[in-house]
This record gives C-alpha cells, sequence and structure tokens, in this order.
C-alpha cells in the first residue's frame, strides 16, 4: 500500500499509511478502538476506496470484483455474508467449488474447525463462535496468497485461539502473506513479523 489515506467527512482515519507485504510474512494492525484498523483492511481488500493512495497485490490494483484479485485474496472481515439457505457445509463446498477447489478439502477444514457437529445446520442456527469458525473455515477451503484477517481471534474459545496461532504460522510457512488487525497482544507476539501502529483513540 502506497499513501493510502481516507478520510469520513472531516475525519481523517488513515493518513499516508505506506507498507510492503513479503510472502509468507505475517503483519499485524494494531491500535486503540476506532483507529481505522477494520478501515485499513477494507481498503486493501478492495471494499472500500481509499481517497488518496493505492493498494497493490502483485502489481496489480485490488478490486472486490477482479477475477485475478479474487483469486489471490482470501478475508474475513466479519461473519456475515453466508448463504441464509446454505449448510456449513454446502456453503464451504461452493467457496471451494468457486474458486477451484485447489485449497484443502471441506471436510479437512470441517474437522480442523471443529465444525464436525454444526455441519448441516443453517447460519442463523450457529453461535457467534462457531460463525466466526465458519468464517475462518471460508478462507482455508480456497487457494490463497494473501490472506487478510479483521479480529481473526474474536470469541475463539482458548484451544481455538491456541489453533489459530499455529495456523497462522503454517499460513506463512506456506509462503501467504498475512494481514491482520488484533488487539490480541500474545498472539500477535507469537505469529507476527511486521506491526502497523495506526492512529490514536477516538
Ligand atoms: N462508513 C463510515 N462512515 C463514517 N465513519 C466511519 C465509517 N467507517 C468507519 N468510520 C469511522 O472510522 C473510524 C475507524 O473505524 P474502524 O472500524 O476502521 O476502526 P477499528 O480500528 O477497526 O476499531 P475497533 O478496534 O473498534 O474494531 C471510526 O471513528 C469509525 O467511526
Amino acid at each position: 500500500m502506497r499513501g493510502l489515506t481516507r478520510r469520513f467527512g472531516k475525519l481523517a482515519v488513515l493518513e499516508d499509511v505506506s507498507f510492503g507485504l513479503p510472502e509468507g510474512r505475517l503483519a499485524v494492525v494494531v491500535g486503540p478502538n476506532g483507529s481505522g484498523k477494520t478501515t485499513l483492511l477494507r481498503c486493501v481488500v478492495g471494499a472500500d476506496r481509499p481517497d488518496e493512495g493505492e493498494v497493490l497485490v502483485r502489481g496489480r490494483r485490488c478490486y472486490e470484483t477482479d477475477p485475478e484479485t479474487r483469486a489471490l485474496l482470501a478475508a474475513a472481515l466479519d461473519d456475515i455474508g453466508f448463504f441464509p439457505d446454505l449448510s456449513v457445509a454446502e456453503h464451504l463446498e461452493l467457496v471451494a467449488y468457486a474458486h477451484g477447489g485447489a485449497g484443502a478439502t471441506v471436510a479437512e477444514v470441517i474437522a480442523e474447525l471443529g465444525l464436525e457437529r454444526a455441519r448441516d445446520q443453517l447460519p442463523a442456527t450457529l453461535s457467534s463462535g462457531q460463525r466466526r469458525r465458519l468464517a475462518l473455515a471460508s478462507c482455508f477451503v480456497r487457494p490463497r496468497r494473501l490472506l487478510v484477517l479483521d479480529e481473526p481471534e474474536q470469541r475463539l474459545d482458548a484451544r481455538g485461539r491456541e489453533w489459530l496461532a499455529d495456523r497462522l504460522l503454517r499460513e506463512k510457512a506456506e509462503g501467504t502473506a498475512v494481514l491482520m488487525a488484533t488487539h490480541d497482544a500474545e498472539l500477535a507476539a507469537a505469529v507476527a513479523d511486521d506491526r502497523i501502529e495506526i492512529g490514536a483513540a477516538a
């Protein structure tokens, strides 16, 4: 990202943020509530447009609707956007199929995320922790070179957080670049190579 600036009215949330993230490295985005972490990630995945500056992934501008961007980038920014009429397993099958199925198999990811008992449930019937697990699972059933996560530790239990740290280390080892906002200092210390610190408290 080069010179990224995002304002909402008079509020300058991001001001001239520049950063490079090589493959196989993990950068954490840290800062107080309201400092602009989610805004930064939304600009990176192309869900929001910066007022100034640009985000390039492998030299290409990043747009959410661009097929090349979508092929490279897996993101879990929130737990909405599930298909309401598809079960957990059906949702993951569809995501895997839509991206060419080069990620781990759906059965493996369901087992890894501890979603076996929820596999036939609809999203509306899941607990908040299970919804978070489904959002993360959706990233791992598809190919990815860049993984963007917004506070992935949220609502995970202690074992889930242990799993997450281990999974992120494996992502790096496989050469995936990871950009992750987090409030969890322990997780950041365990997995981060770089830190992007932004903003003062709103
Ligand atoms: N669409 C919008 N319109 C107006 N203001 C917005 C919009 N989106 C975000 N903001 C403001 O931008 C600031 C940064 O919000 P953002 O969600 O990026 O913070 P954050 O660092 O992710 O916070 P948290 O740690 O609470 O998740 C906040 O003051 C927020 O109110």
